[in-house]
């Protein structure tokens, strides 16, 4: 049996999705429920908060993880990348109001919860600011004026407009990555390759 830990939210749809469209079948499934074993005891999932599935996969509670790009670059997990899912696309974006060029502002203040994205882009571009970490409704921000600027994901676009922001700059391009444990991929390589293969 291959353990997965999967991001309970967006991402795991789109999982249950494609392992259903793929032949998994699971009786036991609610909502609610965190842990899930597919009815043939091949899969056995956990679903957690996003920036915890490489803590679960580097810590061997699970062989591999489901996971998008943008939360493995916010720190480094000893594991595996293996594959790239090429589902949950979106964008890492500086954003703003319209016209603001961050290059010609003296205090430079980005809201984000991706702070390490944010402090490279900022060191990439030679530029001095102060980064502030929020949680979530980073749009707001601005708004309210605890930063002029925001990094953060960007899908369809229309949370930015709907605030009257907008794509700056873009700096990262996302998906959904698969990650593995350095032992499991080495000891269950087979499982894990096919496992893959009938999801991808
Ligand atoms: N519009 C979007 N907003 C946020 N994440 C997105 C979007 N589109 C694709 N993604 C990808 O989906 C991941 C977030 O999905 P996840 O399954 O962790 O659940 P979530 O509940 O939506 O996120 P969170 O736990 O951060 O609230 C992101 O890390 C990113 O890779
Ligand atoms: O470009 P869009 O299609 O509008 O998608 C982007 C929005 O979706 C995410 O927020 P989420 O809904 O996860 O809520 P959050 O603010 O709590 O992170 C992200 O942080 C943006 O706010």
């Amino acid at each position: 049996m291959i353990k997965i830990a999967i991001a309970k939210g967006r991402i795991s749809k789109v999982i249950y999705e494609l392992l259903t469209e793929s032949g998994y079948t699971f009786t036991e499934n609610s909502k609610r429920k965190l842990i899930i074993t597919d009815d043939s005891n091949s899969i056995s999932i956990i679903y957690v908060k996003s920036e915890d599935v490489p803590i679960y996969v580097e810590n061997s509670i699970a062989d591999i993880g489901i996971v998008g790009k943008d939360i493995l670059r916010e720190k480094e997990y000893d594991v595996f990348e293996v594959e790239d899912l090429k589902t949950g696309k979106c964008d890492l974006c500086l954003a703003g109001y319209k016209n603001t060029n961050i290059r010609k502002l003296d205090n430079i203040r980005i809201a984000s919860k991706y702070t390490t994205q944010a402090k490279e882009f900022l060191k990439s571009n030679n530029l001095i600011g102060k980064v502030i970490k929020l949680n979530g409704s980073v749009e707001l921000a601005p708004l309210v004026g605890i930063s002029d600027f925001i990094v953060d994901i960007v899908e369809t676009g229309s949370t930015l407009k709907e605030n009257n922001l907008e794509v700056l700059e873009v700096i990262n391009t996302v998906s959904t990555r698969v990650i593995a444990n350095k032992v499991s991929y080495k000891t269950k390589f087979s499982s894990i390759t096919n496992f893959i293969s009938t999801i991808n």
